[in-house]
């Protein structure tokens, strides 16, 4: 892929998953700069990735090509304002990786800059992202095709035509990997109850996820609905437990779930 100078302002959680699965994919780490307020030189991010790293983000961002904007979705109209009194950020590609804000917000906060978002999830970090895009229709080919190769390289994509698309990303990929962690969660309590030890509770579910997720993966002819009717042997023990998920309302609860998250997301735009 092509190679940018990235600055990713902010190095939390997610910017830290992106950095680690870029460099891990090869990307060169001299080219990447994270910043965040109390980020030293020589501090733990450049110690394992070799990136470098700053606490001044005006400085990072103005030897940029490419910028990412990886803090929190209250911090962003400050952190904006102050890029966009003191940077020309023309020329330069921003990309946004932040929940609940518009393209119209980011547009008013930095003036009308050659932007791109990005919805991301963890995972990133393994080279097992899934990573939702929106391009205004001015954006450029070539950042288009840049932005697609960088999220490409920590994991899968999916562009979105309408920006209120990637807040159905959010409910889908980019908050869900918590849904999995929750139900994961509940398996290891409920394991360690029936008498495992906290490792094995965590072995028994850690490979059944991993397992059945996999053969969703080697599988793409059959319906996901097929790989569970395969486990649901007729009046057998599976058969049972899905009684009682269903029961319970477990689709009717995954659904009002991800309209929750989806509507976080457009209250947020109203608000930030
Ligand atoms: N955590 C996740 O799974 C996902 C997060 N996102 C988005 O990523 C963004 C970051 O989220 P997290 O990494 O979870 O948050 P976080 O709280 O882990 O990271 C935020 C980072 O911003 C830094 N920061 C705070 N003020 C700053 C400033 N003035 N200048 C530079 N850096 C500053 C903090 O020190 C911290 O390193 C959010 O906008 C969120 O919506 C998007 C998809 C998934
Ligand atoms: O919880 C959040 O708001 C962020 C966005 C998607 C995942 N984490």
């Amino acid at each position: 892929m092509q190679h940018r100078n990235i600055a990713f302002i902010g190095a939390g959680n997610m910017a830290k998953a992106i950095i680690s699965g870029l460099v891990n994919n090869g990307y060169p780490a001299q080219l990447i700069t994270a910043t965040s307020p109390s980020m030293k030189q020589d501090g733990p991010l450049h110690n394992q990735y070799g990136i470098n790293c700053s606490n001044d983000n005006i400085a990072s961002v103005r030897q940029a090509d490419v910028v990412v904007l990886a803090v929190k979705p209250q911090m962003m109209a400050e952190v904006c304002e102050q890029i966009h009194q003191q940077v020309d950020l023309n020329g330069k590609l921003i990309l946004s990786i932040a929940a609940g804000i518009s393209v119209e917000r980011f547009y008013q906060l930095l003036g009308k800059v050659d932007l791109i978002r990005i919805m991301p999830n963890t995972p990133s970090l393994i080279g097992l992202g899934m990573s939702g895009l929106y391009a205004p229709a001015q954006v450029s080919m070539p950042d288009r095709q840049f932005t697609e190769q960088l999220m490409q390289s920590v994991g899968e994509i999916c562009w979105v035509e309408q920006e209120s698309g990637i807040n159905n990303i959010i409910a889908a990929a980019g908050s869900a990997p918590a849904y999995f962690f929750l139900f994961m969660e509940s398996m290891q309590q409920e394991a360690e109850r029936l008498g495992f030890t906290s490792e094995q509770a965590r072995l028994l579910v850690q490979q059944t996820a991993l397992g059945a997720a996999q053969m969703v993966v080697n599988n793409p002819q059959l319906d996901i609905a097929t790989l569970r009717q395969q486990v649901t042997s007729k009046g057998g023990t599976t058969a049972e437990a899905l009684r009682v998920f269903n029961e319970n309302g477990l689709p009717e609860i995954v659904a009002s779930a991800m309209q929750a998250a989806s509507k976080r997301a457009v209250e947020m735009e109203k608000s930030l």
